[in-house]
């Protein structure tokens, strides 16, 4: 069977807010309606029947388990458009476009959205397995003196919410803790962490300067840009920030660090034909993506390093090797996570040790990450797929050709690869 090629037609996101500012008050439906009727206005969709939306959020409510399905009939779709939710962690977006790519390369559907949502702001509670018994018992008891019972029996302390802790499950680390342990393993010194860093901010704020963010991103209740973008900072003031997941002797800051972040993306996929008949051009294709995951409980440092499975089994199968590319784009959870990615991709020895014949190749860094990347736009869990998958099709676009290389790790020890291509 004929495959059909996955074509990228559009883009829009709303600007990212660190957690407790301009989204405060706002849930994943708020966040992601706005993202996806920035896209529907931006390339007249108003109306239209589209084949499927597919995205999600990492962390949502329960009330929330059809959250993609109730924001587009929210929207200014067609109210028919289907419309599934997916989880993936940091993936979540980068795996939407996957799932939509390839319904469209199987001819299943002709367009679809893949989106990404995440109200940091605004994350569930969760109640003691105490509490949660004793208001299940009251809730049975018929009379008033056998509720009140079932009601006094929780201790003062089984009433407080639980609040979200981002910790990994099999070990009780949070994805901080565990890029510690990866930056000292690797020997990923402070300097080259804050330098990465640095560099995301300024790629950001000369890509902002020249207008290339414009046709990209929709302001979004009162909010016109991104809020996590430092221009005023400097390799000074990065050196001064204290480690927040080592007190002692760690290297990862708050600099360093993604914050905690709300903001939705939404990336518009098509059928050739379909771009053709709806006059949208053809921004560029996905052509590869793969999927891997590695094990991290016993190798703590592993945790965020799957993509260098992801990269090395999608590179052969594309027959290219890692310095084909004309843009990357690796998701910078934390500066510590890419440059360890890095020194195992461009070095022999690491390589093998993780199984792979040989290093994979060296990266120009001047063509990493050009407009910035998670550490000044910041890392709205499940849009940053979105942001990144939009950002590279653009620079693609505004090349004529070439091709693009993109990773993301994830939580959970899992991470995605995908080759763009104009
Ligand atoms: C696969 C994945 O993507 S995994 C997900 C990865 N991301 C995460 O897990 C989120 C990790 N991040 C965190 O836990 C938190 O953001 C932390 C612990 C790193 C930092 O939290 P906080 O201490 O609340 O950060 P906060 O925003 O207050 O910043 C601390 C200070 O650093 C300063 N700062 C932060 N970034 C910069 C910068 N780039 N330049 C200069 N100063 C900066 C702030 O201004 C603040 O200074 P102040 O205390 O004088 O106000």
């Amino acid at each position: 069977m004929e495959t059909k090629k996955v074509a990228i037609v559009g883009y829009n996101r709303i600007p990212f807010a660190r957690i407790n500012t301009a989204y405060a008050d706002k849930g994943n439906q708020d966040l992601l309606v706005s993202a996806l009727n920035g896209l529907i206005n931006r390339y007249n969709l108003k109306g239209k029947l589209l084949g499927e939306v597919a995205g999600g959020a990492v962390i949502k409510h329960i009330s929330e388990s059809n959250l993609i399905r109730e924001s587009v009939m929210e929207t200014f779709l067609d109210p028919a458009t289907p419309a599934c939710d997916l989880q993936q962690a940091c993936d979540t977006g980068i795996e939407a476009a996957v799932y939509i790519g390839n319904k469209i390369a199987l001819g299943q559907i002709e367009s679809g959205i893949a989106c990404g949502v995440e109200a940091m702001s605004n994350i569930p509670f969760e109640s003691s397995p105490r509490l949660r018994k004793a208001l299940l018992k009251a809730n049975k008891e018929k009379s008033a003196f056998g509720k009140i019972k079932q009601l006094l029996s929780p201790k003062l302390k089984d009433w407080m919410p639980i609040p979200y802790k981002g910790q990994e499950p099999k070990t009780g680390l949070v994805m901080g803790g565990h890029t510690e342990i990866t930056a000292k393993y690797y020997e990923i010194s402070r300097e080259d962490q804050d330098e990465l860093a640095f560099k995301s901010h300024q790629n950001m704020a000369k890509a902002y300067d020249e207008g290339f963010f414009n046709d990209m991103i929709t302001p979004a209740f009162g909010l016109n840009t991104d809020n996590n973008l430092r221009r005023d900072t400097s390799l000074e003031k990065l050196a001064s920030l204290k480690p927040a997941f080592d007190k002692q002797n760690g290297t990862l800051t708050a600099g360093n660090s993604t914050p905690f972040t709300d903001g939705a993306s939404a990336v518009l996929l098509a059928s050739e034909e379909w771009a053709k008949e709806n006059n949208l051009p053809i921004l560029a294709y996905i052509t590869f993506s793969e999927v891997a995951g590695i094990e991290y409980v016993e190798n703590k440092q592993n945790l965020l390093l799957a993509p260098i499975f992801a990269a090395d089994r999608m590179l052969k199968k594309a027959g290219m090797s890692l310095e084909d590319f004309d843009y990357y784009e690796i998701h910078e959870a934390f500066a510590a996570q890419v440059l360890a990615t890095l020194k195992i991709w461009e070095n022999d020895d690491l390589a093998k040790k993780f199984g792979l014949e040989k290093a994979l190749g060296k990266i120009d860094r001047n063509k990493l990450n050009v407009k910035g990347g998670s550490l000044a736009v910041a890392h709205p869990f499940a849009a940053t797929g979105g942001r990144i998958i939009g950002t590279l099709a653009k620079l693609l676009h505004e090349k004529g050709s070439g091709k693009g290389f993109i990773s993301i790790c994830a939580a959970r020890g899992q991470g995605v690869t995908m080759i763009l291509e104009k």
